[in-house]
């Protein structure tokens, strides 16, 4: 099949505050805001931003754990909102999940062999032998010991623990991971270890990631392609290169800079995102970053920038820095000058 494995279209979830039998909501929360994006068969694509700007949202989204308030999720150009029971419960087997904690994830009561064969008992029935055979090789598959099927998640390490909800995730062959925070609760070598696995995984089994993370080391690390929320919406679109080399978005711009460099010959800007996100209860008017950032004009207290093309395959929402806006020799300067963020 050509075209993209997942395709999200102009995607929203507005949570409605304080709202009951009779009640008005007396606020609503935009998480997601016009969200559209796709990932091919094999690729990872990651989700970054700050606390709050809606990362999880669209997990839950993808996997339909909530409805939309707008917008589509089609898999393979065909929408799941739209598929009946059996053709749902197919598309399920082929979208899983691996969640940020691995301990709340899994149930305590059963063993490790019981929690990776589980999914696959949901549309299988499996004699026991099959059972333990699967369990077996599955664990071997996330670098585990077969003998560790027979244990309880509270006697697993956490990097173990999460090895097992990525066996778990594995066991019905899925073309896409939606991995929200996978390796956040870890410690930097456990880090490492799951993030390597995850590559060698989608190396040997073709799987597409949506990889969502706050760490941009993370990220730099295992993306294709990376996607920049703010407040709600996506702000850059870019391949994991160039959006490191040469962020375009002001946000990003900070974003990267206030991260710790682990490559010394990086030059760091000296800049660091100050000021808190706004509410996306009362998100600011017009371009939602424009109270923190440097180089807003008047436009973008007022028009929502929307996500656009750059010559170099990238989409920005930016009405200084993305094209068309008729301020390009403002651009340039800018380009050319370090970002403080106020
Ligand atoms: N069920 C809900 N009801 C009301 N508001 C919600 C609900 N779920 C999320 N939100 C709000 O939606 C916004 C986005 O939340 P979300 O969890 O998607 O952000 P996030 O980027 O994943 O944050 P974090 O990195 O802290 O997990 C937040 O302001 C959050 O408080």
């Amino acid at each position: 099949m050509s075209g993209p494995l997942l395709t999200v279209e102009n995607l929203a979830k507005h949570y409605p505050l304080g709202a009951g039998f009779l009640k008005k909501p007396f606020a609503v929360v935009r998480a997601v805001e016009d969200v559209s994006f796709s990932v091919d068969a094999g690729e990872t694509l990651c989700i970054v931003g700050e606390s709050g700007c809606g990362k999880s949202t669209v997990a839950r989204l993808l996997m339909r754990l909530v409805d939309p308030t707008a917008g589509r999720v089609l898999i393979d150009g065909t929408d799941i909102a739209g598929l009946r029971n059996h053709e749902l419960r197919a598309w399920r087997r082929r979208m899983q999940m691996v969640f940020q904690d691995p301990y709340s994830s899994l149930n305590p009561r059963l063993t490790a062999g019981q929690i990776i064969t589980e999914p696959i008992e949901n549309f299988e029935r499996l004699s026991s032998k099959q059972r333990n055979a699967l369990a077996a090789d599955l664990l071997q598959k996330v670098g585990m010991a077969p003998e560790m099927m027979h244990r309880l998640p509270s006697e697993l390490s956490g990097g173990q623990r999460q090895r097992l909800g990525i066996a778990r995730a594995l066991s019905l062959k899925p073309s896409l991971i939606i991995a929200d925070e996978p390796v956040s609760a870890l410690d930097v070598s456990v880090q490492a270890q799951i993030l390597n696995l995850l590559l060698d995984l989608q190396q040997e089994m073709g799987i597409a990631f949506v990889f969502i993370s706050h760490d941009l080391g993370v990220v730099e690390h295992i993306a294709h392609r990376v996607a920049v929320m703010y407040l709600g919406r996506i702000v850059e679109l870019a391949p994991c290169d160039a959006l490191f080399a040469k962020p375009v978005h002001p946000y990003t711009e900070a974003l990267i800079a206030a991260a710790p460099v682990p490559d010394p010959m990086r030059i760091r800007l000296e800049v660091p995102l100050q000021g808190e996100v706004p509410s996306p209860i009362n998100p600011p008017s017009g371009c939602a970053f424009h109270p923190r950032c440097p180089i807003a004009v008047d436009r973008c207290r007022i028009e929502v920038p929307p996500l656009v093309p750059m010559p170099d395959g990238r989409f920005v929402a930016c009405h200084v820095r993305a094209p068309g806006t008729g301020i390009q020799s403002q651009v340039d300067t800018i380009a050319n000058s370090s970002i403080t963020v106020a």
